[in-house]
């Protein structure tokens, strides 16, 4: 059975002799591999990013990737693979050898459709034209790139190693090698104004990329910018920026599909879909999470974050590079279900709800009613969807379906 009809295949739930429900068949399966590296560390990034001292040990980090799917392979054993994403830190700091051996590792170990997505992030300013068609030869065929703005001022101020220059020229050279091209921008940064923000938004827009991911600008704890917090722009400024983005982008054809990403018909990020439609993940590499089903629990998984511990646990192969696992308990999957699947403005039907959480939507139908009561939730018998106004104010829908 391939992934695409398991996911299709209409859940049938039943009592396991405990007294709990198990899933009659499993969600689509992707796989997630991080980098952890960068040549600074920008102030505003909570991520598992460190920064380089010296060349990335290649071969000993693909040696323990290897060891990290070789021994994850049990828990995915006959499954088919919808997509990759190599993110990071920063991706394309690897060399086109690496990235090669990475990708024939996972083809020879995996069982990938053969229209998988491939996504590699990359960073402006980090490599030369020639390594994307050296990517895209090895089976790469999407680029996210990390442009965040074009504005030099601004990029100095995020503390980044690019210039506006340099996006322009990576932009380029990625859609020239590869098919599909996102952009990552960010709006609301240190001194921005309306006018900068659409300046940026126009640039990106006059790529023709098929995708963009518009990311607010956010103070995350135990950054640079959490404890020195540079001048940003207020809420009404932010919330005007944030809705002329998405009005500009929706006249220019990239649908808005979730709170940050917009594609062009037919475009969007399906590694990311998947995450927000409940589906699987396996994450391997430093700080990686998964989530990973089977017939009567669904797992959660984190590895260690630290790129050395990481690299020596999974040589040990004793599974001591896995820092958590742990089963989703019964009563929060409705809250993680919703958690990920009211981001995507269409939502999901509602037949997945039983399928990937083995619960009927009986369990949470207190919550819906009171949701649905309050404007939040959209009584469509076919589609879980937040309304406009749910969406809006996700956090107040989401609350509904706390445990
Ligand atoms: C983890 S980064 C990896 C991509 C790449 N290293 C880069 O920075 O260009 C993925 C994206 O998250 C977004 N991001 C990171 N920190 C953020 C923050 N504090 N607030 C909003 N977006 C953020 C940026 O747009 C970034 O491109
Ligand atoms: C913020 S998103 C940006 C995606 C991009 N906008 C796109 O459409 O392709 C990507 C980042 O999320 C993080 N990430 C995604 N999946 C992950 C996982 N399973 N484990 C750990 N980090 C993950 C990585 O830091 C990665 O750089
Ligand atoms: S380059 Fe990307 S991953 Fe690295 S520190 Fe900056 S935002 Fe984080």
């Amino acid at each position: 059975m391939d992934a695409t009809s398991e996911g299709r295949k209409p859940g049938v739930v039943s009592l396991d002799p405990r007294g709990r429900t198990i899933l009659s068949s499993l969600p689509p399966l992707s796989v997630y591999v991080h980098v952890p590296w960068c040549v600074r560390k920008c102030p505003y990034c909570d991520f598992n990013s460190h920064e380089l001292a010296g060349d990335i040990p290649e071969d000993t980090y693909l040696d323990a990737l290897a060891a990290d799917l070789e021994q994850a392979l049990p828990q995915i054993w006959g499954r088919q693979v919808i997509s990759v994403f190599i993110g990071g830190g920063t991706p394309s700091l690897l060399s086109e050898r690496a990235i090669d051996r990475l990708l024939a590792l996972l083809r020879a170990y995996l069982n990938l459709l053969p229209d998988a997505e491939i996504t590699l992030e990359a960073n402006p300013g980090t490599l030369e034209a020639g390594r994307y068609a050296s990517y895209a030869a090895s089976g790469v065929n999407r680029i996210s790139l990390g442009i965040q703005s074009f504005d030099d001022v601004a990029l100095k101020a995020l503390g980044r190693i690019h210039d506006g220059r340099q996006a322009r020229a990576a932009i380029e050279s990625a859609q020239t090698a590869v098919g599909r091209v996102n952009l990552d921008l960010m709006f609301a940064l240190p001194g921005q104004t309306l006018q900068g923000c659409m300046d940026d938004l126009d640039q990106a827009m006059s790529f023709g990329t098929d995708h963009l991911s518009v990311y607010h600008l956010t103070l995350e704890p135990n950054t640079v910018f959490a404890k020195y917090p540079p001048q940003l722009p207020d809420d009404d400024l932010s919330a005007a920026m944030q809705e002329d983005i998405a009005g500009r982008l929706d006249t220019g054809g990239w649908k808005r599909y979730e709170i940050s990403a917009y594609a062009q018909p037919g475009q969007q990020c399906r590694h990311n879909v998947n995450y927000w439609e409940f589906g699987d993940y396996l994450g391997i590499g430093p700080g990686a999470h998964g989530k990973l089903s089977f017939h009567d629990r669904i797992l959660r998984q984190a590895r260690l974050r630290n790129p050395r511990s990481w690299m020596e646990k999974a040589m040990r192969r004793d599974g001591s590079h896995i820092a958590e696992q742990k089963e989703i308990p019964w009563r929060e999957l409705g809250f993680e279900f919703m958690l990920n699947a009211l981001r995507l403005k269409a939502g999901v039907p509602r037949t997945y709800y039983m399928e990937r959480t083995g619960q009927p939507l009986l369990a949470v139908a207190g919550a819906m009613e009171r949701a649905t009561a309050l404007g939040l939730l959209d009584p469509d018998p076919v589609a879980l969807r937040a309304t406009d106004f749910g969406w809006r104010f996700l956090n107040d829908l989401l609350a509904e379906f706390l445990p």
